[in-house]
């Protein structure tokens, strides 16, 4: 079944997401990101796999797994597939200069970095509502973070510089990732130097992951209204 669009947005991202999955060839180990621009290009894969086209996945999220079962994909794990050839995902916001990236609004950025970094290529979807010329502009940086001690995390955090909110579902409950864990939200406006704050963020006793991708981009598919372009890393 194919996604009926109504949403100009949403078109947008369906056709960087096929653009993207044009890249997948015979035989290769791919990344499947997580988000609604991910969704279009496993729907897109799928399409194809029921054409014949053969490969194995690594997905970024239990959603993207059900999703990509659904079509039939072959899902293997790192165990017998620890390189992947080819990663494709969506992001919240793309920082132009750089490629690098604010992930996990939609509470993947975990799994989705482990992915990011077994791969050769990692390719970026995104509509460009997304393309900003510093990062934190929109959004906020997500971070995993473990759930015993959280509200320490949260006040080192704090210290760091950024207003932090713990996510909720929609359901007004604590938001829970795949791997169990909580999301703070950390607002810090326009992150002047990402590098820095990633090291920071690192050093922080009881952050698992955080949403910011530096340096991992090796390239950007652009939707927009007058067609799309590729933005590839320096
Ligand atoms: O990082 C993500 C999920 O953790 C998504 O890639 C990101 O939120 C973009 O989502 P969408 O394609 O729905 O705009």
């Amino acid at each position: 079944m194919s996604t009926h669009i109504t949403d100009p947005r949403a078109e947008l991202k369906r056709k960087a997401a096929i653009e993207a999955a044009d890249m997948v060839k015979e035989g290769m180990v791919v990344g499947l990101g997580s988000g609604s621009t991910s969704a279009f290009m496993i729907e897109e894969l799928g399409r194809r796999w029921a054409e014949g086209l053969r490969f194995c996945a690594i997905p970024t999220s239990e959603r993207s797994a059900e999703q990509a079962r659904s079509h039939g994909i072959r899902l293997v794990t790192f165990a017998t597939h620890p390189q992947i050839d080819i990663d494709i995902d969506g992001a919240d916001e793309v920082e132009r200069g750089t490629l690098n990236l604010i992930k996990g609004l939609g509470g993947a950025l975990f799994r989705e970095k482990i992915v990011a970094a077994a791969s050769r290529r990692f390719v970026v979807v995104v509509d460009d509502s997304k393309l900003v010329d510093r990062l934190g502009v929109a959004v906020p940086v997500p971070v995993e973070v473990a759930n015993f001690g959280w509200n320490s995390t949260a006040r080192q955090l704090e210290a760091l510089g950024a207003k932090v909110t713990q996510r909720l579902d929609r359901s007004g409950n604590v938001f829970v990732t795949d791997g169990g864990n909580m999301i703070l939200d950390c607002h810090f406006g326009e992150i002047a130097d990402s590098d820095t704050l990633q090291n920071q963020l690192d050093r922080v006793v009881g952050v698992i992951e955080t949403g910011l991708f530096i340096g991992r981009t090796s390239e950007v598919i652009v939707a927009t209204a007058d067609g799309l372009q590729r933005l590839h890393a320096a």
